[in-house]
């Protein structure tokens, strides 16, 4: 066995106290051994947490990692003429090396945040996935259902690719990747296919992840057509299953935050995106008192316009109490739950936890910057504080893929030209 030890460091514990500790790794099992005091000497390698704070590494609950492409391509537009008028034309024009390329910047940047495990949904899969393996993070990984637009052939085709890739990916990268049948929303995909397909992503065993409840736009045709709110025409659908996870959640009323909190399905709050689109305001305070699990997510860095989590859970804090217009509702240990446990659960990992027996994946923030400085309560300065660039060591599975700001598995040059020349030759072929 060899062993890796996070030494000298502040660690948060799954009851958000933080205590001065040392991580204790099983590199090959890739789980965390111990968390106490002295671990150093059993170590075959050390990694120093001095003036630093250990979390469980961040997860991005919905993604569309590959988006990083479109970053600042097309702003200041609600989601409907954004998606229509700017992203899904550019979209058409990406190749297999494209999303390569995209997927390779993203990774980048959520290793450098320390981000560690992500959901995503986008196409050209293989590439995303072969991206993943490298960079060494952990993801859920699938390919996104659009049926509105094409024939009944084309649209099966979707749906079965969807299908082939949950099955074939499921596993892959040492366990790394898991997967998930992924229709766009219930706007964009017709119910004929979800009543065919289902079933199919049912007897694979994968979870299904969609769009849901994004926008008041995408409420009404939904209302109006079937004279249901979305969720309970998602729950005749078959798509409310405990192990299912739904992106964004902002237009939902009580009656589908109890369906979610039954069913046990998670939703992931987006609100930087939902913010820059001006989709809404989440009831995120409502969700989590009615027991619903609430995760984080960036969605894409086009709407975003970055993939920092921790900027995520700022957002979250502020907006939820907006929303809520009470200065006390989503708290800051709410939102580092979410940061972290709320969106592994809700994605179906095991990860989000620091404690013997978790997986080995965290990430370690530099305490020594003015504006951590004093240090009350680092779990206040998680949520409202703390930022991208404090993070020091990126750790995943028991390996280290960032050491001291260098990230060790992607090389950081080389992934930021390929993605500028990538970028600019879409930009060449839309106009
Ligand atoms: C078919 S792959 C995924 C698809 O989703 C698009 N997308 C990006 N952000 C959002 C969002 O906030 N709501 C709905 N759809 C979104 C992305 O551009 C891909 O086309
Ligand atoms: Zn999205």
């Amino acid at each position: 066995m060899t062993t890796l030890a996070i030494t000298d460091g502040r660690v948060l514990r799954p009851d958000l106290t933080v205590a001065a500790a040392d991580v204790l790794i099983d590199r090959a099992a890739g789980e965390i051994l111990e968390i106490g005091p002295d671990l150093a000497g059993e170590a075959d390698e050390t990694l120093d947490a001095a003036d630093s704070l250990v979390t469980p590494g961040f997860v991005n609950g919905h993604c569309h990692v590959a988006m990083t492409l479109l970053r600042g391509y097309a702003d200041d537009k609600p989601l409907e003429a954004w998606l229509r008028e700017d992203i899904w034309p550019a979209e058409g024009e990406l190749t297999p090396e494209d999303v390569r390329a995209g997927a390779e910047l993203g990774l980048l940047e959520l290793i450098k945040s320390g981000t560690t495990a992500f959901a995503d949904m986008y196409f050209h899969v293989p590439e995303v996935a072969d991206a993943v393996e490298t960079a060494g993070v952990r993801a859920r990984l699938g390919h996104g259902i659009v049926t509105v637009g094409k024939d009944g052939e084309a649209a099966r085709e979707d749906a079965k690719t969807s299908l082939e890739i949950a099955r074939e990916y499921d596993g892959s990268a040492d366990g790394r990747i898991s997967t998930a049948f992924m229709p766009h929303s219930l706007t964009t995909v017709g119910g004929e296919y979800l009543a065919e397909f289902v079933p199919e992503a049912r007897d694979a065993g994968v979870p299904i992840h969609y769009h849901a409840n994004e926008t008041a736009d995408e409420v009404a045709p939904i209302v109006d057509e079937h004279g249901q709110r979305p969720l309970e025409y998602a729950a005749e659908h078959g798509l409310l299953e405990p192990e299912d996870f739904v992106a964004h959640g902002v237009h939902v009323d009580d009656r589908e935050i109890e369906l979610l909190a039954e069913a046990g399905t998670g939703v992931i709050h987006c609100p930087a995106s939902n913010m820059k689109l001006a989709s809404g305001m989440a009831p995120v305070e409502r969700m989590r008192e009615a027991g619903v699990t609430v995760g984080l997510g960036t969605d894409g860095a086009a709407s975003n316009n970055d993939l920092s989590m921790l900027d995520e859970a700022r957002d979250a804090a502020m907006l939820g109490k907006l929303a809520a217009d009470d200065a006390s509702a989503v708290p800051a240990e709410a939102v580092v739950d979410m940061l972290t446990r709320g969106s592994a659960d809700a994605i179906g990992l095991e990860s989000g936890r620091l404690e013997a027996g978790a997986p080995a994946d965290l990430a370690v923030l530099d305490l020594e910057a003015p504006h951590l400085t004093p240090r009350h309560d680092l779990v206040s300065h998680l949520a409202y504080a703390a930022a991208a660039a404090d993070v020091r060591h990126t750790v995943c599975d028991g390996n280290v893929l960032m050491r001291d700001r260098e990230v060790l598995t992607l090389d950081e040059a080389g992934v930021r030209e390929r993605a500028l020349e990538a970028a600019d030759a879409l930009a060449g072929r839309v106009e």
